[in-house]
Parts: C-alpha cells; sequence; structure tokens
C-alpha cells in the first residue's frame, strides 16, 4: 500500500500529465475539491481516479465486466454480506459513487486516505495493508433481492426476474446468520489481509449507511507446476475447479456467465448472478472414508483429478460409459455424474473455509464458501435439483448459509458502481 494520489493532490505534487492520468479526461469538468476522505479529483461533481497501470499485481478496476469473476482466482477471499441503513434512493447511489473511487484505490494497492497527519484523529486507512502490494485484489458488488423490497428506494420496477431468493433445497439447513444481504462485497486477493483491509474499509466509510449481516473468510492453495497453475484442492483433497468454462473464451462467459442484452433487466448487461452457499465439509466423517468410497462420491480420481477410470485430469468425463457388466463406471449417485447429467453450466469460484469450531457439535465448523457466477441463477438451481437427495456428497457436507445477489456490469472510467441501475430511474 502506498500513499493515495488524493494526498499528492493535496500536496501539489503531480504534474499535469498525472492528472489527466488520473481523471481520464482533458481538462473540461475537472476540478479539485475537498471531500471526506482528504481531497480528491471531482469529475463533474464526482470523485474519479484511474486504474494505475504502473503497480505491479494488479488487477484492473474499470472495464466491460467488474473484477472478481473472470479474474484468475486469488487465494484468499473476503467476502461480506450487508444490510443498508440508509433511506433513500439518492443516498444509495452516493454509497456506490463513494466506493467508487476507494476501490479503485484499494485495487491500486494505495491507502484510501492520507496517512497520520493529525494525530487527534483516526487515520483515514486502516493501515494494516501498508507496505504490501496490490496482491491482485478484486473487488466485486452486488445487490440482493431484499435491497428491492425496500420500498423507500423505489427500486421495486427494476428488479430482474432473475433475482430472487432461491428455493428450498430438501438437504438444506440454513441458518440465518450466513443467509441473504441488501449488498455483497467480494474481496479477493493473493494475500488474506489485503482482502480484509478492502472489506474493512469500504464498510468503514460507510459507516451508519450499512451494516455488516455476515461474512466469510476464505482460502485457495493453488500448487504451480513448471510455472503453471493447478487447480487447487478442496478440504477433502480432491482437485476442485476442473470442469468450469474457460474464462478467457469470451464465447464460454457469454453463453454462461455475462447477462447478454435483452436476457435480463438493461442495467445487468454484461453483469452477472452470483450464487453463494456456505456449505460445511463434515471433516471427521469424511477422514474415516476408504479411499475408494471417497472417490465414488465424487466420480473422480483423487490423486489425478481424472474421471473414473481415466488417467488424465481433463479427459472428459463420460457418464454414458459402462463397463463389462453394464454398470456406470461413473456412479450414477456420484457428484460429478449428477451434475453433469443436467443441462446447465456454472462458473464456479469456490474457497475453502475454516471457522473453528461448531459449539453445537463440537465438530470444526469448515468447509466450503461455495461461489458461482451465472447469466441466471436458474442455473444453479437445475444442477443442486440433480444432485438433490441422491448426490453421495450429501452424506459428508451441510448448507449452512445461502444468499443470491445481481453483481453489476463493470464500471467506466467516468462512471460509478451500478450507474446503470440508477440512470434508469
Ligand atoms: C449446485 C452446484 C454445486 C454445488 C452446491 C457443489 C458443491 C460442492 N462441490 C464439491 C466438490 C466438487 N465438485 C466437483 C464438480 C462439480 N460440482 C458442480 C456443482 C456444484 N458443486 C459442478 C457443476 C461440477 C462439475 C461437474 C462436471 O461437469 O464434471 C468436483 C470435481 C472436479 C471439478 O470439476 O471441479 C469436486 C471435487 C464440494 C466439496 C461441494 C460442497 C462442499
Ligand atoms: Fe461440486
Amino acid at each position: 500500500m502506498t500513499e493515495t494520489k488524493g494526498e499528492k493532490i493535496l500536496d501539489k505534487k503531480f504534474s499535469r500529465r498525472q492528472m489527466l492520468k488520473m481523471t481520464g479526461l482533458g481538462a473540461a469538468g475537472v476540478a479539485i475539491g475537498a471531500t471526506g476522505l482528504g481531497g480528491v479529483i471531482k469529475t463533474f461533481g464526482m470523485d474519479f481516479l484511474d486504474d494505475d497501470s504502473t503497480v505491479t499485481n494488479k488487477v484492473t478496476f474499470y472495464g466491460k465486466h467488474q473484477s472478481g469473476i473472470a479474474t484468475d482466482v486469488q487465494k484468499n477471499i473476503y467476502f461480506a454480506s450487508l444490510i443498508v441503513l440508509v433511506k433513500s434512493k439518492q443516498e444509495l447511489q452516493e454509497l456506490f459513487k463513494m466506493w467508487t473511487p476507494l476501490a479503485v484505490r484499494l485495487m491500486n494497492g494505495e491507502m484510501i486516505g492520507d496517512s497520520m497527519t493529525n494525530g487527534m484523529i483516526p487515520p483515514k486507512d486502516t493501515g494494516e495493508a501498508k507496505g504490501l502490494d496490490a496482491a491482485n485484489l478484486s473487488i466485486t458488488f452486488g445487490i440482493g433481492p431484499s435491497l428491492f423490497e425496500k420500498k423507500e428506494f423505489g427500486l421495486t420496477s427494476k428488479k430482474p426476474a432473475q433475482l430472487k431468493d432461491l428455493p428450498h433445497f430438501p438437504k438444506d439447513q440454513l441458518d440465518d446468520t450466513y443467509t441473504g444481504g441488501d449488498i455483497c462485497i467480494q474481496a479477493c486477493a493473493d494475500d488474506p489481509q489485503v482482502a480484509f483491509h478492502a472489506v474493512r474499509n469500504l464498510v468503514r466509510a460507510a459507516s451508519g449507511k450499512v451494516s455488516l449481516k455476515w461474512s466469510q473468510a476464505g482460502f485457495n492453495s493453488v500448487p504451480v507446476v513448471n510455472n503453471k497453475k493447478q487447480t487447487p484442492r478442496n478440504l477433502f483433497a480432491f482437485k476442485d475447479g476442473t470442469e468450469n468454462p474457460i474464462t478467457s473464451s469470451q464465447k464460454d462467459m457469454n453463453e454462461v456467465v455475462w447477462v447478454q442484452s435483452g436476457e435480463s433487466k438493461n442495467w445487468m448487461t454484461d453483469g452477472s448472478y452470483l450464487v453463494a452457499r456456505r456449505i460445511q465439509m463434515h471433516l471427521e466423517t469424511w477422514d474415516r472414508t476408504a479411499l475408494k468410497e471417497q472417490e465414488n462420491t465424487f466420480g473422480r480420481h483423487r490423486d489425478s483429478g481424472a474421471p473414473i477410470g481415466k488417467k488424465d485430469e481433463f479427459e472428459a468425463m463420460d457418464i454414458d460409459r459402462k463397463d463389462d457388466k453394464g454398470n456406470f463406471v461413473v456412479p450414477e449417485t456420484s457428484h460429478a455424474f449428477l451434475a453433469k447429467s443436467v443441462d446447465a453450466r456454472i462458473l464456479r469460484r469456490a474457497f475453502s473455509y475454516s471457522s473453528g469450531i461448531m459449539d453445537s457439535t463440537g465438530s470444526y465448523d469448515a468447509g466450503l464458501l461455495f461461489l458461482s457466477f451465472q447469466k441466471n441463477p436458474d442455473q444453479f438451481t437445475k444442477i443442486q435439483n440433480s444432485l438433490g437427495r441422491i448426490d453421495k456428497l450429501n452424506e459428508y457436507i451441510t448448507h449452512r448459509g445461502s444468499a443470491v445477489f445481481a453483481c453489476f456490469p463493470g464500471i467506466q472510467k467516468g462512471s460509478y458502481i451500478g450507474e446503470a441501475l440508477f440512470k434508469t430511474l
């Protein structure tokens, strides 16, 4: 984390070239104004900073789509679900406007405000990311169905048909503590403290305007072989994320993840729907299970990640394949068999979590913060219904939390998070 551009502006240590780079515009409409953050460039009445292309380990903030969806999966996540406390549409809009330059700064690896220049007030940035780089931080903002139910925002007519609470699934044991929320902030980074710092400072900057409903930290360990990132393993030791849309393929992403024009409310075009499920994994039971049984549970081999009966992780899973006796090679009750039996695809971007011990049972409160992006949450529902009661994995997992969010399209330079929603009001 470095000093903010706002500080340099106040100190007048910036060149014209830098100023244009920061505004992304010419001189028209640009003025320097003091804000609660200590002074930033104001363009057409709003704060605007740019991505800093000189920063290492940096994910770009501005673009057609928000970061943190097609972005290469990072090692850490801090996911927060918030309740909105403000009472008017304008205040809600101001909230997203205020968050926009802060998110740019955080993703540039900068502090969100000046350091300790006044000993009589708390520092603007909480400071724990000082000295750390941008760590490939991505920040993704979404809004939940409950936001549209708050009549004071007058958003009812803007609610997409796709944005609704997920149905109850047969094995769900949902706890309200990890369910729902008006807004989500997904911060992913290759450093846990950078991810946490991002959410902490965004929530702090919105003090009195939002409150935390639930949050979850998570991690992924990504082995690297010959400079190539491998699929991470989940806490059951199986490679998790093998069969996913290719994030660099526009075709895959447009088919599965990005909302296309006319497919949802206009303000969601180029956005995506996020399903979050906090799924406890019963490690103690799993660890007493024989390897063959474990492999039959997923329908894949543990070491290689290959479909049962095959050698390579990325060999196609042919669920119709039968052995000499006419039995399915990949068991019909296995997780992969059932997930593949249905004509629906999703982009899984999950993280493991470990959050102490369950009071009720004394077992690990550990598992998977399952996150999937899709152009319609029904894609998730179709797969979850196929897993249903018969998925062999059900013996080892319990769904404890659930939420769905509409993640805005990407932010254009000079615009702010969610502008399309507010602009159409
Ligand atoms: C409804 C969607 C899914 C939930 C919920 C889910 C939970 C879950 N999954 C694993 C571990 C693995 N899942 C794997 C494959 C896989 N899972 C889903 C969907 C959900 N999983 C899909 C669509 C697929 C791909 C199936 C295919 O087409 O082959 C695998 C195999 C490797 C891989 O492809 O990633 C593992 C392992 C856990 C532990 C879990 C809940 C805790
Ligand atoms: Fe799965």
